[in-house]
């Protein structure tokens, strides 16, 4: 029976770090095999709407108070559709509850599968797949996963030749969309028209157990989150190739500073020539991140090119420091809310049957999609793609957005990402700065952008926003631009005082905006670019600048608590 409690509780103790999966295989406290929990969970989810619907026809939660909805429909899906049944002595109290009522349950699972006019079993599972793509939109809207090629240690025509062999390429991220049950034996493979060197598949194909992956040879990285890199570093080649060192101020896990030492790698033959090569900074303010952060440095092969500075907070960096005098690019990509992830199927967000009291207020069989208020055993933290398909989470690294989203919060977290940006704009040397976020809310992208340009910094040392013309040729075409006012998102914050941004309309189509539920295949993200011309300012009035940021980050000191660790 402990299968069953098991299952429960990882469905319904909040979302930690890392993915579902990795958060079952590495809880303390479960007493099934992980292995077991984690396939009951998937198994039942894909039965969902059946067992609710078969366990309200049969009143089952009525007669046996004992149940739960979840445990219910738990029980229900072994007792039916597996070979031995519930995995319980045959005296226990629950299986029992379950076998009372085998007749019915059974009469009532049959008739579910004669009205859909499937012959057997299998084609009742088809069926049911199939309706609950339809039902979640995702027929529609294709998530695939995302799989950058490392230019460290191999090339696009080396994986075509090796990991990608078998897979059949297609000509939109539509076809990636799964047409059966078994999607990991679709080998089809998308080349994305946006960033180089990034592959689309479908989502469940896993490369975890691939010598490519193990190799550090492909990551696994949204390409949204490749928009940073890309912006800063661009499609350099060996005539113009990078100049001067790179800093990543928020990096932990790690996506994008391993995405940008790949790109400098593709014009790395220059580096060869060069006495000194371009050396990356790369820090996390959170220690038990920078572990992660040094981990994945270490496992695509930049330990040579990316210094970690571990616990390193991002503010506290002197811009008079020796080791960043020839620091020339920074990409900021700090905490946010977070609103712009996606669930996906991370998390398996069941539909259960009716409890029994409420049920009487309804009429029987009518079903819907429930809410977490309505169950609190289902109530669970949407997870990510992830993003991160590195198995970490944007939980993580950002709030977890929960329904509405606290305007105040907000306002903070908008006010410490113009700090660190504002910051970036004072090292001496720098010229290019991107800032980035998988937010969807305004305050946090394009207000945060209007009120760095209108920054004392930014006026005095000339910086601007990087315009579309001037971007790398994947981000010039990508379509999505910024917005002057929010568009569907959930906060706290009245209608009339919905806040929109004055930015002009060229500064808009310089900010690279991502949505979810679009062709695209992505979640909300929003980046930007800031350039300057070196010669426009000198570095000297920046001291002091640093000086008050420090003392104000102490006035601010409960923002910090934000941190996992
Ligand atoms: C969105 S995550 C970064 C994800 C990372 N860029 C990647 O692509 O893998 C934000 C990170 O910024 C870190 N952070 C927030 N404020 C910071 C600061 N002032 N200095 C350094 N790191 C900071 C957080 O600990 C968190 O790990």
């Amino acid at each position: 029976m402990s299968l069953y409690y098991d299952a429960v509780s990882v469905l319904t103790e909040p979302a930690t770090g890392g993915s579902f999966k990795s958060r079952i295989y590495s809880a303390r406290n479960l007493r099934a095999a992980p292995a077991q929990v984690y396939a009951l969970i998937i198994e039942a989810s894909k039965w969902d709407r059946v067992l609710a619907d078969v366990i309200e026809h049969a009143d089952l939660l009525s007669l046996e108070r004992k149940l739960t909805p979840l445990l219910a429909l738990l029980l229900v899906h072994d007792h039916l559709l597996k070979k031995n049944g519930i995995a319980a002595p045959a005296a226990h109290p629950l299986r029992q509850a379950v076998e009372r009522h085998k007749v019915r349950l059974k009469a009532e699972f049959s008739k579910a599968r004669v009205r859909r006019g499937c012959a057997s079993v299998e084609q009742f599972k088809a069926a049911i797949l199939r309706e609950k793509r339809e039902a979640g939109g995702t027929d529609q809207f294709v998530y695939p996963r995302w799989v950058r090629i490392n230019n460290i240690c191999t090339t696009l025509e080396d994986q075509m030749r090796t990991t990608f062999s078998d897979y059949r390429k297609v000509e939109t991220i539509a076809e990636l969309a799964p047409c059966s049950d078994d999607r990991k034996a679709q080998r089809l493979l998308y080349l994305d028209p946006n960033i180089p060197d990034l592959i689309a598949v479908p989502y469940g194909a896993d490369f975890t157990s691939s010598p490519a992956y193990k190799n550090g040879e492909i990551i696994l990285q949204d390409k949204a989150s490749c928009f940073p890199a890309y912006l800063l570093l661009g499609d350099r080649g060996p005539s113009d190739a990078w100049e001067g060192d790179l800093v990543d101020g928020c990096a932990a896990p790690g996506n994008k500073t391993t995405h940008m030492a790949s790109l400098l790698a593709k014009q790395g033959h220059q580096q060869k020539k060069r006495k000194a090569r371009n050396q990356i900074f790369s820090m996390d303010a959170s220690a038990m991140r920078s572990k992660t952060l040094q981990k994945m440095v270490s496992q695509a092969g930049t330990d040579s090119v990316v210094t970690v500075l571990p616990g390193q907070d991002f503010l506290a960096l002197d811009h008079t420091d020796p080791r960043f005098e020839n620091v020339s690019g920074l990409l900021l990509d700090p905490s946010c809310s977070g609103s712009g992830i996606i669930g996906r199927d991370d998390v398996p967000q069941l539909i259960l049957p009716q409890p029994a009291a409420s049920k009487n207020a309804k009429p029987q069989g009518k079903k819907r999609k429930r809410r977490d208020d309505d169950h609190p055993e289902t109530r669970q933290q949407p997870s990510p793609s992830t993003a991160s398909t590195t198995n970490t989470s944007p939980s993580d690294e950002n709030d977890i957005p929960v329904g509405a989203i606290d305007h105040e919060r907000l306002i903070k977290l908008s006010s410490i990402q113009a700090r660190i940006v504002e910051h970036a704009l004072g090292f001496p040397k720098a010229t290019h700065v991107t800032y980035s976020t998988c937010s969807i809310h305004l305050i946090e992208n394009e207000a945060v952008v209007a009120r760095i340009l209108h920054s004392e910094i930014a006026q005095q040392r000339g910086w601007r926003l990087l315009r579309r013309d001037e971007q790398p040729a994947g981000l010039r075409k990508w379509n999505h631009r910024g917005v002057r006012q929010d568009r569907g998102v959930e906060t706290d914050v009245k209608a009339a005082d919905a806040p929109s941004v004055d930015l002009s309309d060229e500064a808009l189509d310089a900010c690279v905006r991502c949505w979810s539920g679009d062709a695209e295949g992505l979640g909300g993200f929003f980046v930007a670019g800031f350039v300057r011309d070196p010669q426009s300012a000198s570095a000297t009035s920046l001291v002091g600048d640093s000086k008050t940021e420090r003392e104000e980050q102490v006035d601010e000191e409960d923002e910090w608590a934000g941190f996992s660790d």
